[in-house]
C-alpha cells in the first residue's frame, strides 16, 4: 500500500501564507469554543451570537477541500498535519500543542488546557490525557523518522490532572524489530499525574519501504 497521502506542489511560500491565515482565523475560532462553554450572557446574546456564526458557516461553507488536511501533503511526502486534534493549525479543538523532539527518541511539549477540556469538576478529562500522550508518544518515535503508529497504550492515571499549565515528555526505550517501546507522562504542579507506557508498530504496508532503517541495530536506550 502507498503512502496514505496527496502529494501537491504547495510551496513553502504558500503554504506560510496561508498559515498566517488560517493561524489567527483559527485562534479566534477556539475562543469562541471557551466562550461557549465560559459565557454568562444571557439568551438574546447567546441567540444572536447563534445567528453570527450560522453567517460564518455558510460563508466558508462555500468551498470545500476534496481530501482531508491530514492526507494532503507537499511533494516529498512532507506532510502538513494542519488538521491534526491537538498541533493542527487549523484545528480549534487543538490546545495547540507545540512539540519540541530530538533524534534521540525525545519529546516533550509545555502546553494549556482550559474548562473546554474539563472531566471531572476542575480536572482534565481522561480521554484528553490520553490525546495528547498519545501525540506526543508520536513524535518522540517519529524523531527516529519511522512511520510507526499505535499498537498499545497503556496509561495509569496516578492522580487527577488540573486545568492549567502542564507538561507532557515523551520518550522511546527500546526497539525490537518492528516493535518500538516508549514511555511518556503528563506533569502538573505536584508532579506526574498520569504515566504510559507504548508499543507503536511499523506497519507492514511500510516495513519494505524502510528495510533499511528497522531492525537489531537500533537497539537502545534513551528514556529522559
Ligand atoms: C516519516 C517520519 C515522519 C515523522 C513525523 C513526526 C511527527 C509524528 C507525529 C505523529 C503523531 C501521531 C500520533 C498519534 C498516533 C496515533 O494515533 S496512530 C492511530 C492509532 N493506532 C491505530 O489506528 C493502529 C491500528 N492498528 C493497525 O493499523 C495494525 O494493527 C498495526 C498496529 C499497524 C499492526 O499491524 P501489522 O503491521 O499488520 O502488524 P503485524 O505484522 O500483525 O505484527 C507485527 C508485530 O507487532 C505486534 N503487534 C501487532 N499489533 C500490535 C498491537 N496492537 N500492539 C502491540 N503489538 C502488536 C505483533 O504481535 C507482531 O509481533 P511479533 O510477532 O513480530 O513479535
Amino acid at each position: 500500500m502507498a503512502w496514505p497521502y496527496v502529494a501537491d506542489d504547495t510551496s513553502d511560500p504558500l503554504l506560510a501564507a496561508d498559515a498566517e491565515v488560517w493561524q489567527p482565523f483559527t485562534d479566534a475560532v477556539r475562543e469562541l469554543v471557551d466562550a461557549c462553554v465560559q459565557s454568562d450572557v444571557d439568551a438574546d446574546d447567546v441567540r444572536a451570537a447563534q445567528a453570527d456564526v450560522e453567517a460564518a458557516l455558510a460563508r466558508l461553507g462555500k468551498a470545500r477541500l476534496s481530501t482531508t488536511l491530514g492526507q494532503s501533503g507537499t511533494v516529498g511526502s512532507r506532510r502538513r498535519a494542519w488538521g491534526n486534534p491537538v498541533i493542527g493549525v487549523r484545528n480549534p479543538i487543538a490546545p495547540p500543542l507545540h512539540v519540541d523532539s530530538d533524534p534521540a527518541g525525545r519529546a516533550w511539549s509545555d502546553f494549556h488546557l482550559g474548562p473546554a477540556y474539563e472531566g471531572p469538576p476542575g480536572l482534565v478529562h481522561g480521554g484528553v490525557v490520553s490525546l495528547i500522550i498519545d501525540q506526543v508518544l508520536g513524535h518522540a518515535v517519529g524523531a527516529g523518522r519511522q512511520p510507526a503508529m499505535t499498537g498499545t497504550l497503556t496509561i495509569r492515571y496516578e492522580r487527577g490532572t488540573p486545568l492549567g499549565d502542564l507538561r507532557v515528555e515523551a520518550w522511546v526505550e527500546r526497539r525490537e524489530g518492528v516493535k518500538i517501546h516508549a514511555g511518556a507522562h503528563v506533569l502538573g504542579p505536584d508532579g506526574p499525574t498520569a504515566v504510559a507506557e507504548a508499543v507503536f508498530i511499523v506497519p507492514r504496508r511500510f516495513r519494505d519501504q524502510l528495510s533499511d532503517g528497522i531492525g537489531a541495530a537500533d537497539q537502545g536506550s534513551t528514556q529522559g
